[in-house]
């Protein structure tokens, strides 16, 4: 698995790092808002998601949502599929979607405007990867890891068919490994 790597962009400390940073500044941010839902996106929030949850030093609940879009792909679709719907009723909750990745940003467009039909009382958007230059859908960005250039990147959750999920590390994928595919 690791000779499919080119290099590793981000490293295990790094990530911890941040993510403790990150799950500080939105503990203090709904800290007087007394309820706050963690909304992951299935199945690249995975990691991030649990690692997030556990420092965040307030009350909270968390859900699932499932969308798809790039399949065996390092392209999305522009397709976006809903796979699961989220359990929880969501009026009135103050909603904080946990993503691995925004790229063409198509993915979180759509679930946005889903969500936001939805009448929560707040929607932010949490991502642990951006990726600005890749962007042709328009969404905003509360909380951002790590911006990273353009190239395909596997590990913490991310995967190129399936694969590298549980890496511990972001790293990015050799392009003959999905050339040759
Ligand atoms: O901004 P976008 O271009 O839409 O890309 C980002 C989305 O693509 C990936 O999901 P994918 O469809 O691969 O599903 P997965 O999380 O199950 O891997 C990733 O986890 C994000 O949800
Ligand atoms: O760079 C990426 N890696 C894995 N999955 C992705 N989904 C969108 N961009 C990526
Ligand atoms: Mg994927």
């Amino acid at each position: 698995m690791r000779q499919d790597i080119d290099y590793i962009l981000i490293g295990e400390d790094q990530i911890k790092q941040r993510v403790a940073e990150l799950a500080a500044e939105i503990s203090a941010d709904y800290r007087d808002l007394g309820d706050l839902l963690l909304v992951g996106v299935l199945k690249g929030c995975a990691m991030f998601m649990v690692d997030l949850a556990r420092a965040i030093d307030l009350p909270l609940a968390i859900d699932f949502i499932a969308v798809a879009s790039y399949g065996a792909s390092t392209e999305s679709s522009g397709v976006v599929r809903l796979i699961k719907d989220l359990d929880t009723d969501i009026s009135q909750r103050h909603v904080l979607i946990v993503e691995d990745i925004i790229d063409s940003g198509l993915t979180l467009a759509y679930l946005r405007s889903q969500l936001l039909r939805r009448n929560p009382a707040s929607l932010r958007i949490c991502t642990l990867l951006n990726k600005p230059e890749r962007r042709t859908a328009d969404v905003p960005v509360d909380y951002i890891g790590f911006d990273i250039p353009n190239a395909f990147v596997v590990g913490y959750g991310l995967d190129y068919a399936e694969r590298y999920r549980n890496l511990p590390f972001i790293g990015v994928l050799r392009p003959e490994v999905y050339q040759s595919a």
